[in-house]
């Protein structure tokens, strides 16, 4: 069973792909594409003259596929912004509310928290990030998430990536983990398996329909699925250094 890999055929690596605003639904980077683009400065609501539309990359695959990992390589050499989902619902569930106990017993069935608590927890982060480009691991986990995005957020990704990593693979790099996660045991990661299988194939399929996927196989050393990587990122446009 561990050997099942995600059936899933997406677009090859190509060229990066053109900026995708969503016009129509955009409460709030409408307000930051104003501002990009006619100059105008509204200190009052936050809005700085060099804040432009954020370039976003949304990181998906199951449970221990190395999207932590490979993040942090990425921000390390391509200078993003990492925006964990999970660890902003990790850190919002240490609070003792309802809501941080809501999340606990969510993470803890290996389940999806409510797409509204989510975004709100990314667009604050957003908004008080000086970055402009954004790397956005762990989300949208279904259909639902993803349309929540667009609707608070109003950006869509210029690039999904999906860590191809095979089950066996990555049910060994989650029990081996040892960071004290609650849901890092085999009962919660079989669930995990299939609400990833469940809910999170048909948001690859959705960014695999719009030429916006890159799948990347998973399996390897860290090294070299970052060396795999590399040439998404290496494009003037996205790369600081
Ligand atoms: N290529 C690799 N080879 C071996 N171990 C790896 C590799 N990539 C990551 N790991 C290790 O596997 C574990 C899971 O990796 P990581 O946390 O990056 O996965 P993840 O996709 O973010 O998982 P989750 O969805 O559960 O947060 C970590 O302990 C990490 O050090
Ligand atoms: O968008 C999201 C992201 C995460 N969750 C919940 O958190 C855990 C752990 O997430 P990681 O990305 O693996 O750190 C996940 O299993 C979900 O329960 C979520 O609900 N929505
Ligand atoms: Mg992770």
């Amino acid at each position: 069973m561990w050997r099942r890999r995600f059936a899933f055929v997406c677009s090859p690596l190509v060229s990066s792909p053109k900026s995708t605003l969503i016009h129509n639904q955009a409460p709030y980077w409408h307000e930051y594409a104003k501002a990009f683009t006619t100059g105008n400065v509204n200190s009052e609501e936050g809005i700085s003259s060099k804040v432009k539309v954020p370039f976003i990359t949304f990181v998906l695959g199951g449970p221990g596929s190395g999207k932590g990992t490979q993040c942090a390589k990425i921000v390390e050499t391509f200078g993003f912004a990492h925006l964990s989902a999970g660890e902003l619902l990790r850190k919002e569930m240490s609070s003792n509310s309802a809501k941080g106990v809501m999340i606990r017993d969510t993470i803890k069935e290996g389940k999806i928290v409510p797409s509204e608590v989510t975004v709100k927890l990314i667009q604050k982060a957003i908004e008080s990030s000086n970055n402009n480009k954004f790397i956005i691991d762990g989300f949208p986990r279904s259909e639902e998430n993803r349309i929540t995005f667009e609707k608070i957020i109003g950006v869509e990704p210029e690039l999904v990536i999906f860590f191809d990593c095979i089950e066996e693979e990555m049910v060994k790099r989650v029990l081996s983990r040892n960071q004290g996660r609650i849901d890092d045991n085999i009962e919660t990661v079989k669930k995990r398996l299939e609400v990833f299988v469940t809910l999170s194939l048909p948001v690859l399929d959705y960014y695999s329909r719009k030429g916006k996927l890159r799948k990347i196989e998973a399996n390897g050393t860290v090294e070299e699925i970052f060396e795999k990587l590399r040439p998404l990122f290496a494009a003037e446009k996205v790369s600081i250094k």
